[in-house]
């Protein structure tokens, strides 16, 4: 899908509508990502026609009732300009769960505006006229740079209470200001963020994580009593200053943009606690807590902790065999290690040095470095191995063995992966 390509179809989608007699405006995240000169990720319609003239006017092979029982209709417009989202306006009544609201009453552009978060997506603008509506004073606090709530922000925060984060990734990623009583607001509504499923808590931590002020995010986060909410490993950091201030530089200092190494550099802290407190055997608990809480993505799992159970190692690395370091050099995370690394030597003012040395064997020949396997599956299949759970032990064993130059032909390897099948578990 092309980002040009949606927005002239949304363009076309507001001409028809507008040629067709009704109102139609951009709405939204759009508007306010045009006036601050930011590309937008999609460009929401506002109408006056309700959803079935929406259906009328399109056809109905060309659009979905998608979100109907909000008044959204989606108007699709091929693979390659993808789709508009057009919504009429409306307004909410009774929010009881704290997410979407109980019904709605279809209204005017002004009463739309009303429903919504922040006054800097309030906004409305008529590409065709290339007109803005601002019924809410988006475009002043758009000047001065502040998130502010949309009349009461007690009430907008009861309604739905993700705004609470939305608030904070706005106003970290922006750089703007959180407005005084809309900060209020927040703390006062903090402890009720649970009603907002655990995907979604952790797609608005996805997207102010790999923000370039992702501890600006954190920072207003633990401020704003979020954090303590829905990341109380990450928050226990925050009672002893020098590691909490620890986390913040290297958060700051972070170059790759990485939602996982993110997370590690906040769970580095929370993971040797659990271990001084009487947990050695298991370092990185509090990491599988919040991994399993936020049902984060497999890969997203694995490389978080894995990260936490080698950060120490790569800092150090001068001091590690060449095998053990060469283990981590050939994994696929490798460079997210390095950034990981370096982003807490920076946060230290280089105190340590085993990054650089790390990376500099990075460049050894790829014989040297990541010498081909001796051994495959299929070569245990063609050896009359039986497919199994055991498979990857011996593969793993036997890969190390020849790492460490142990072994050195595929006939050794073979005799080593006979002697070392466990026949009880095959
Ligand atoms: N919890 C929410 C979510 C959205 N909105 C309104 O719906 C618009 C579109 O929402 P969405 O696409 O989720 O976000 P954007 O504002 O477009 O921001 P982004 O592009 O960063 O997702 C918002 O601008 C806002 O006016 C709202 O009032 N309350």
């Amino acid at each position: 899908m092309n980002l040009e390509a949606t927005r002239t179809f949304s363009i076309e989608v507001i001409q028809t509508l507008q040629s067709a007699g009704f109102q139609a405006l951009w709405a939204g995240g759009c508007v306010r990502d045009l006036l601050l000169r930011k590309p937008s990720k999609d460009f929401d319609v506002a109408t006056d026609a309700t959803p079935d003239q929406v259906r009328d006017l399109f056809g109905f092979d060309r659009t979905l009732p998608i979100g109907a029982s909000f008044g959204v209709i989606t108007v699709q417009g091929g693979k390659r300009r993808g789709q508009v989202e057009v919504a009429t306006f409306r307004t909410d009544l009774g929010y009881s769960d704290g997410r979407r609201p109980d019904e709605v009453r279809f209204s005017s552009a002004e009463e739309d505006a009303q429903r919504r978060d922040f006054t800097i997506n309030g906004m409305f603008y008529d590409p065709i006229q290339e007109k803005i509506l601002d019924y809410v004073g988006g475009q002043r606090d758009l000047k001065n740079r502040l998130v502010r709530s949309i009349g009461n922000p007690y009430k907008r925060f009861e309604e739905d209470k993700l705004r609470m984060l939305r608030a904070v990734r706005f106003s970290s990623t922006f750089a703007f200001d959180l407005e005084l009583q809309t900060q209020h607001a927040i703390r006062e509504y903090a402890r009720h963020i649970h009603v907002v499923s655990a995907e979604r808590i952790a797609s608005e931590m996805r997207r102010m994580l790999t923000n370039d002020h992702r501890m600006i995010a954190v920072r207003m986060l633990r401020d704003l009593t979020l954090l303590h909410e829905i990341f109380p490993e990450a928050d226990s950091t925050v009672g002893h200053a020098l590691r909490w201030s620890e986390t913040y530089h290297s958060l700051q200092r972070l170059t790759l943009s990485d939602f996982r190494i993110a997370m590690a550099l906040l769970l580095r802290y929370p993971c040797q606690n659990s271990v001084l407190n009487g947990n050695p055997l298991k370092p990185i608990q509090p990491a599988e807590r919040v991994c399993d809480r936020w049902k984060l993505t497999n890969d997203e799992t694995k490389t978080i902790q894995w990260l936490l159970r080698h950060e120490y190692t790569i800092r150090h690395a001068e001091q590690v065999t060449w095998p053990k370091l060469q283990r981590l050099l050939i994994a696929d995370s490798a460079p997210l290690l390095l950034g990981m690394g370096y982003a807490i030597q920076r946060a230290r003012d280089y105190s340590t040095s085993g990054v650089e040395y790390a990376e500099s064997r990075m460049s050894l020949p790829e014989e040297e470095l990541n010498p081909l396997p001796l051994l495959s599956g299929s070569n245990l299949i063609q050896a009359g191995f039986k497919p199994g759970p055991q498979f990857q032990r011996v593969l793993e064993a036997v890969r190390d063995q020849q790492l460490e130059k142990r072994l050195h032909t595929t006939e050794e390897a073979l005799a080593f992966a006979r002697a070392n099948w466990d026949l009880d578990h095959s």
